[in-house]
């Protein structure tokens, strides 16, 4: 695999609560959540990647510092061999990598003022690029005219819209400074299906006529199938399993991946549990050694001591004590 995209072992940690006088006074560390604990992943250009996992397992943590939204705490994530800046730091502005990440959330109505017009919604990319008029008008048309929406919506407030046409003024908002990574976080899931369904063959479309790259980030293992390239499976703010999607959900090998996928129909579920048992641990003092041990029904004491090192099998990195017996 080239590798447009390279996350390598990023680590980003937030403080579990706000420091108090008392925490000050007796010198006491304030707990911190692991939200990414340790991810590394490469991908090519003009592909999707799919981050999948349950809620709380680091995919939107993972997908904010792919686009520079967050600063990781170890670990380097680069696109196109630059080094993702942080869009807080100085050097975000004369970065190459400037307009080429976007970040499209999964419900627009809470990135996206109600009041705004679509035609000043669109354009919000291209304010500190000293354009003329013309040319930010003619680049919002041209945005507009690529997700399938007409002149009419120029001068519309967002609140006017229905839910699918507000994703599709989202997503040429960020395809405006013609980008070439798109992080995708949950961008269909507050819509009705027949709407998911137009909007994931309109980013599909985009992807062929603009030639993006996308890291796709849902907890919908059919949303995965139709959309990905390459499956990266997240457990508590770890990848534990990444291959391509025909390998991830032909044949799954982590026991996370199993049970997540077993749903999923056409997947193989040879031998394997149907359902997952207990909650997910907390990223704040998460397990020892293996994360999913305590849900998992091959545990053994490696799993509860060490953190299994990367197998790869096939093409597929995976992160199991099953694959590193003999
Ligand atoms: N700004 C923040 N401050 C404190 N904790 C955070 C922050 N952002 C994320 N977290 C925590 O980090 C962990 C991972 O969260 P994240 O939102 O990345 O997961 P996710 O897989 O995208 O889940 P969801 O689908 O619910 O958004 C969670 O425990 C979450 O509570």
């Amino acid at each position: 695999m080239s590798e447009f995209l390279i996350v390598d072992s990023v680590v980003k940690t937030y403080p579990a609560r706000r420091r108090t006088i008392a925490d000050f006074i007796l010198r006491r560390r304030v707990p911190l959540i692991y939200a990414v604990n340790g991810a590394s992943l490469k991908l090519d250009r003009g592909r999707t990647l799919v981050l999948l996992g349950e809620s709380g397992s680091g995919k939107t943590t993972l997908g904010r510092l792919i686009v520079g939204l967050e600063r990781p705490d170890s670990g380097r994530i680069l696109v196109d061999g630059e080094e993702v800046p942080y869009v807080g730091n100085k050097a975000y502005v004369n970065s190459k990598l400037r307009g080429k990440l976007q970040m499209v959330f999964q419900d627009p109505s809470s990135s996206i003022d109600p009041f705004m017009s679509v035609k000043e919604i669109v354009s919000e990319p291209l304010t500190k690029l000293h354009l003329s008029k013309n040319e930010v008008m003619k680049a919002v048309n041209e945005a507009l005219e690529l997700v399938g929406l007409d002149k009419s919506f120029l001068n519309r407030r967002s609140s006017d819209l229905s839910g699918g046409q507000r994703q599709r003024v989202a997503i040429a908002r960020a395809i405006i400074t013609r980008p070439e990574l798109v992080v995708l976080d949950e961008p269909t899931s507050a819509l009705d299906a027949s709407i998911q369904a137009q909007i994931l063959n309109l980013l599909v479309k985009l992807q062929r006529e603009l030639n993006l790259t996308y890291v796709f980030i849902t907890h919908d293992a059919r949303v995965a199938k139709f959309i990905a390239d390459y499956v990266a499976v997240m457990y508590l703010g770890k990848v534990v399993e990444y291959g391509s999607a025909d390998d991830v959900f032909n044949e799954p090998l982590h026991p996370y991946t199993q049970v997540l996928l077993s749903s999923v129909p056409t997947v193989g579920t040879r031998g394997l549990p149907k359902t997952i048992i207990g909650e997910v641990p907390s990223a704040i003092s998460p397990p020892k050694g293996c994360p999913f041990w305590p849900r998992c029904p091959y545990a053994t004491d490696a799993c509860k001591a060490v953190y299994p090192q990367r197998r790869i099998i096939e093409n597929r990195e995976v992160y199991c004590h099953i694959y590193n017996k003999g």
